[in-house]
């Protein structure tokens, strides 16, 4: 019994865990070197305790991963068959299938994030389809392949139909989709499939802990355990079942050393998900790690925490390469003439939080900037300036991008409030009846 043997080696274990715990590295290659040994691993960090994603190599072929996507196959299967009878899904369910077909590439498939990234449309029509069998598909001129099931191959290909064309009539003059089989919600090509997979394990995650107090157990693959084989060993009930009892007799938790004095602030948000926490969540994520000593203040973690949406924008090459380009989607130059002369419209529908352009753009001569030519609505705008901090090649930089305040439709006037009335200006002010608008 597999565990069986490797309790002799549990109380070793139990004594290095703590001095292994903190460095992200060494949590890394304790939890391999453990599931390497036939451990099963329960709460495995999918992420490092700071917040930091974990490297591609890790994402694509974590075996607690292939679990995660097993256990998500339920809801695909159900957004799959709505795809294909015409329902139309909430953008950020459509978001989460398309990661699901992207995991399905490099975790089931194990093919690598730079050839999904790359998975080409000509690629996906010259598949080759075996009737009841599934499909083969051939990746930059046969250097990788995939071989579908049936039910893989149903999956994309509602993508594929469903879903793609909807980012592709959103694409504008600036947008190319390159021929890209995985397209972003902007119909670019997506750029960091590695933010997207650490997305989607948050959400699988999130679905198995909803799932009741006690998340199942994340399997490591070496044990040669899949949800769908739980068959029992020496009749004396399942793996998990054996598992469960073993981890309640010596409870153990990798997380438990507490964090640096320097480092503690930033050791909750990482767990905390994508809107900001309230204190309660905080201070419950704190108790559950059970740290002793550095233990983190509730308001400083609240301080240190930056959303995880923020971040990727922070990375997103479109959002990079738009700010030096000065080019960007769904958005035009309109001339309200006398009225108020020039300003912009949105040509392509927004979601809310959607960058739509930055503020100021760079200087280039005798050519327009959008951010330059936003008209103001102290009473409705409709898109807001934040601060970023973008990640650049030659480093950070602190750009003002606009973000989509609400859900705004085609041909809507864009329109930010300058944060001015007419008191600004004293009395020269009174005669600015614009500014009432
Ligand atoms: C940053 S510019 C916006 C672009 C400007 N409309 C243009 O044609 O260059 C700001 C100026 O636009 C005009 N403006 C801005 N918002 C306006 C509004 N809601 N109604 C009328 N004029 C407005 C004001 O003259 C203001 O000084």
């Amino acid at each position: 019994m597999w565990f069986l043997y490797n309790y002799a080696e549990f109380g070793f274990y139990q004594q290095v865990l703590p001095t292994f715990c903190w460095a992200r590295a060494s949590r890394r290659s304790l939890v391999d070197h453990l599931e390497n040994r036939g451990f099963f691993v329960v709460g495995e960090p999918l992420e490092d305790a700071h917040g930091a994603e974990p490297s591609s190599q890790e994402t694509g072929h974590r075996p607690g991963h292939k679990r995660l996507l097993e256990m998500a196959e339920g809801r695909t299967e159900e957004a799959c068959h709505g795809l294909l009878t015409g329902e139309r899904l909430p953008q950020h369910e459509m978001t989460l299938y398309r990661y699901f077909c992207m995991a399905t590439l490099t975790i089931t498939h194990r093919v690598p994030e730079e050839t999904v990234v790359d998975f080409k449309v000509t690629e996906w029509n010259d598949r080759q389809v075996s009737a009841g069998v599934g499909a083969t598909i051939y990746f930059r001129d046969g250097a990788d392949r995939a071989v579908f099931s049936v039910d893989e191959e149903r999956w994309l290909g509602a993508y594929f139909t469903a879903i793609r064309p909807l980012y592709l009539t959103r694409k504008g003059e600036a947008a190319d989709d390159q021929g890209c089989f995985f397209l972003g919600t902007t119909g670019l090509p997506v750029a960091n499939p590695r933010s997207d997979l650490c997305r989607l394990w948050r959400h699988c995650r999130k679905i198995c802990e909803g799932a009741g107090p006690n998340p199942p157990p994340v399997t490591a693959e070496a044990t040669g355990t899949s949800s769908r084989d739980k068959s029992s060993v020496s009749g004396k009930g399942s793996r998990d079942d054996q598992w469960d009892a073993f981890v309640s007799e010596f409870p153990v938790t990798i997380g438990a050393l507490a964090p640096s004095k320097d480092k503690r602030n930033l050791s909750v948000p990482a767990s905390a998900g994508r809107q900001q926490p309230t204190k309660a969540k905080v201070a419950a994520i704190v108790a559950k790690e059970e740290w002793k000593t550095n233990v983190p203040s509730l308001p400083d973690v609240l301080q240190a925490w930056v959303s995880p949406l923020k971040a990727a924008i922070e990375d997103d090459k479109g959002v990079l390469k738009s700010v030096v380009e000065q080019r960007w989607k769904g958005i035009d130059f309109k001339d309200f003439r006398e009225h108020k002369g020039r300003g912009v419209i949105a040509t392509m529908p927004f979601s809310k939080g959607e960058v739509i352009c930055d503020c100021h753009g760079k200087l280039i001569s005798e050519s327009d900037t959008f951010g330059r030519r936003m008209n103001d609505s102290g009473k409705a705008s409709n898109v807001k300036p934040v601060v970023f901090q973008l990640n650049f090649a030659d480093g950070p930089q602190d750009t003002v991008l606009f973000l989509a305040q609400r859900n705004i439709a085609g041909n809507e006037e864009l329109r930010w409030d300058y944060g001015v009335r007419r008191m600004s200006f004293r009395d020269e002010g009174m005669d600015l009846a614009w500014l009432d608008d």
